[in-house]
């Protein structure tokens, strides 16, 4: 059944109180998941260039985005991005390549001009670009840090004397004590004398957040900074950064492609798509309760299968689907009401790979057509009764044959409801990854 409300993705009272003057994309089968947010701020209009003119109240948030737009010539690549982050969360832009997360990036850092839309950082304005007036703080005045892709570091230079090259005016007593500090904590003391190619490519990047991370960044922005790294290194590292960013509390957002990356560092994730960011959130709800199709084929992998509205419910091959509310009876059981659809009204049900349990005792059962060996797991291919296919998650010990029938027990109070508005705005048709399985036969 279908929580309503499940995607609270609040986690403080501020930000409670934020989320009641959000803007909320609704469809009736997916209520309340939060998108793009515009924090409560009221913009003095006014032709003055001075920045931080408007009075900033207890709500705010440490770092927010309200409308991007930016375009190269005649092209919008950037078109309406709101986000906001509080101190020491960490953001993270997830797409395919070409969607625009690095001209995002690099508009927040002020490297690229914007053509519409404000951002603030710390109670400061950075840029307002409306009707009324158009101002842009300078990219070195605004109190970013950024860790690139090929790391950028001065291969004349030690280890050491890259991390201090952005202190040039602390003073020496200083600069030497936050050099130290610095390299303690990317664990790169021993290797503070050797050149930048005497280090691997891990600690490589490790110096590059090091020097990034020197001169206290307000923000710190990376771009795709595990992409030279392989695979393996890549997860390791990514929870080691986002270590080192908690453990300063600093402030970032994070470009990449890599889902794996995204979840294992970020506390919110945005899914764009060209240009916009579709949805905001926190992993978890991102993939539990993904607000369209397409957010639903980026996060994870599943299965869409048909349903139909009977009664207020949603009858599916792997049974009925009922509307859950936020609303428990005095002994803790759910509260359900109808789906607001006429009967006959066709419905698509995403159906992730943990909400099918292999049950040996279960009468239901499915044709395993595919697998796949994940080491811990098997991703089964199911087959059921009426041609539709499903993903399964089994511990590997289950060992059936493609071919045989298993037992299953789907967990629809876990599935997610797209309604016809949702499927239409994606090709959902080339969504199912099922048929996309490397399959062992
Ligand atoms: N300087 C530029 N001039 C013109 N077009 C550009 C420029 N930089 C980027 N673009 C275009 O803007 C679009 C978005 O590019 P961007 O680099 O932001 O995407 P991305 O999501 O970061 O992609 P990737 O993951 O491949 O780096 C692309 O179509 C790209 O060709």
């Amino acid at each position: 059944m279908y929580t309503d409300s499940m995607n609270d993705s609040t986690n403080s009272k501020s930000e409670k109180a934020r989320a009641s003057h959000t803007p909320v994309a609704k469809s009736p089968l997916s209520q309340n998941r939060i998108n793009p947010v515009q924090p409560n701020k009221t913009v003095e209009q006014s032709n003055t260039s001075q920045q931080n003119t408007e009075k900033y109240i207890a709500t705010d948030p440490y770092f927010s985005v309200q409308n991007l737009i930016v375009g190269y010539d005649d092209t919008i690549v950037v078109n309406g991005l709101s986000l906001m982050l509080e101190q020491g969360e960490i953001g993270c832009f997830l797409g395919y390549s070409g969607c625009g997360k690095t001209t995002a990036l690099r508009a927040i850092a002020g490297l690229e001009q914007s053509r519409g839309g404000t951002i603030y950082l710390n109670n400061q304005r950075l840029t307002e670009k409306n009707a009324c007036q158009s101002f842009a703080v300078a990219p070195a005045k605004r109190g970013m840090g950024m860790v690139f892709q090929d790391y950028a570091l001065f291969g004349h230079l030690s280890v050491a004397k890259n991390i201090a090259f952005g202190l040039n005016k602390w003073s020496s007593a200083d600069k030497k004590a936050r050099v130290a500090e610095m390299l303690s904590l990317v664990e790169l003391t021993e290797h503070a004398d050797k050149r930048p190619n005497e280090l691997s490519g891990g600690q490589q990047q490790r110096v590059a957040l090091a020097r990034a991370l020197a001169p206290k960044p307000k923000l710190l922005l990376l771009d795709e900074p595990f992409s030279n790294l392989d695979v393996v290194l890549r997860e390791s590292l990514a929870m080691n950064v986002r270590d080192i960013l908690k453990r300063t509390n600093t402030t970032a957002i994070l470009v990449t492609h890599d889902q794996n990356e995204a979840f294992a560092l970020a506390d919110k994730v945005g899914v764009m798509d060209k240009g916009r960011l579709v949805q905001w959130a926190r992993p978890s709800e991102l993939y539990h309760e993904p607000v369209s199709p397409f957010v639903a084929e980026f996060v994870g992998e599943g299965a869409m299968i048909d349903g139909i509205i009977k009664e207020g419910h949603v009858e599916t091959a792997l049974g009925n689907i009922y509307r859950r509310m936020e609303v428990y009876d005095e002994s803790g059981q759910p509260q359900y009401c109808e789906y607001d659809y006429p009967n006959g009204t066709p419905i698509k049900v995403l159906v992730r790979p943990d909400d099918i349990i292999h049950d040996d005792d279960s009468t239901q059962t499915a044709l395993v057509i595919g697998r796949v060996f994940r080491g811990a797991n098997y991703l089964y291919r199911l087959q059921l009764d009426d041609g539709q296919t499903v993903l399964s998650l089994v511990a590997s010990h289950h060992n059936h044959a493609i071919g045989s029938h298993i037992g299953i027990l789907p967990l629809l109070e876990h599935v997610v409801v797209f309604d016809e508005k949702d499927i239409n705005a994606t090709t959902w048709s080339e969504y199912d990854r099922s048929s996309r399985m490397d399959e062992e036969v």
